[in-house]
C-alpha cells in the first residue's frame, strides 16, 4: 500500500478489550475491506503481558490476511485509554517491533527525543513503518506551531507524520487546514491530519485538496471523536476526488 497519492486511504481502528472482543471486531472490519487497520493497544486489557500482547497481535494478522496493520499505543496524555511510564511505553513498542505481526507502528513524538530515535532505528531494522504521531485534545495550535511539530517528525525519521488537533471554531479548523496545506508543500514526507470534533469532520473527507494521506473511519465504536463511519467515508472520499 503506498501513502501519499490519490484519495485518501481509510484506517479502522480496533478497540477491542479482550483478545476476543479484539478478533471478533477485527473479522466484522475485514469483511468491509478498509485500506488499513489500526489497533489500538492501549484498550487492550493485556498490552503489558509480553507474551499475550505477540499471541493476540499475530492472531489479528492471521485474521485480517492482507490488510496491513498499524498498531498505536495511544498514552493518556494524548487522549489514550491507559497511563503508563515511558519505559514501560518504549517497551511495549519494541515487543510489537520484533514480533513481526504489523507493518507500521504510531511512535509518539514527544517522548524523550533519543528514546524516540532509537525506537525508529529499531522499527526501520525490522522494515516497520514509523507513523509519527502528536495529538492536542484541549486546542489547536497556531499554524507556524504545527507546520513545525510535524517539521520535526521528519527531522526525527518518521516516514509519515500525523498531527490531530481539536478545534474551538470554525478558525481553528482554517488553521489545520492551512497547516496542513504548508506541511504538504514543504515537507517530503506523506502527512496525516485531522481537527477532532463536530466542527473538524471537514477535515476528514478534505485531504487529497490539502494533502492529509489517511483518514480514520468507524466500523462500531470509533476511537476518537468526530470520526465518521467506514462506510460514509467511503463515499465522501471518493464523491471529493480530484479527477
Ligand atoms: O492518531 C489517530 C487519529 C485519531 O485520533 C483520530 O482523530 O481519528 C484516532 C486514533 O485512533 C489515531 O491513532
Amino acid at each position: 500500500m503506498t501513502l501519499g497519492t490519490g484519495r485518501p486511504k481509510i484506517a479502522v481502528p480496533i478497540t477491542g478489550k479482550t483478545a476476543s472482543e479484539i478478533i471478533e471486531q477485527a473479522k466484522t472490519i475485514a469483511s468491509k475491506t478498509p485500506d488499513l487497520v489500526e489497533w489500538r493497544i492501549d484498550f487492550y486489557e493485556d498490552v503489558t503481558d509480553a507474551q499475550q500482547l505477540v499471541t493476540t497481535g499475530k492472531q489479528l494478522h492471521d485474521t485480517l490476511g492482507s490488510i496491513p496493520i498499524l498498531t498505536t499505543f495511544r498514552t493518556k496524555g494524548e487522549g489514550g485509554e491507559l497511563q503508563l511510564s515511558d519505559d514501560q511505553y518504549f517497551e511495549i513498542c519494541k515487543t510489537v517491533i520484533t514480533a513481526g505481526f504489523t507493518d507500521a507502528l504510531d511512535v509518539e513524538r514527544y517522548h524523550d527525543e533519543a528514546s524516540v530515535k532509537a525506537l525508529v532505528n529499531k522499527a526501520h531494522e525490522n522494515q516497520v513503518v514509523v507513523i509519527m504521531s502528536n495529538h492536542d485534545f484541549d486546542k489547536t495550535p497556531d499554524q507556524t506551531d504545527i507546520v513545525g511539530r510535524l517539521t520535526s517528525m521528519v527531522e526525527l525519521g518518521a516516514d509519515v507524520a500525523k498531527m490531530a488537533v481539536m478545534p474551538q471554531s470554525a478558525d481553528d479548523v482554517l488553521t489545520l487546514l492551512a497547516a496542513t496545506n504548508q506541511a504538504h508543500q514543504e515537507l517530503d514526507q506523506p502527512l496525516i491530519t485531522m481537527s477532532m470534533g463536530d466542527l473538524g469532520k471537514v477535515s476528514r473527507i478534505s485531504g487529497e485538496v490539502f494533502g492529509s494521506c489517511l483518514s480514520f473511519g468507524s466500523v462500531g465504536a470509533g476511537s476518537a471523536p468526530g470520526q465518521i463511519s467506514l462506510d460514509d467515508l467511503r463515499h465522501d472520499l471518493n464523491d471529493l476526488k480530484l479527477s
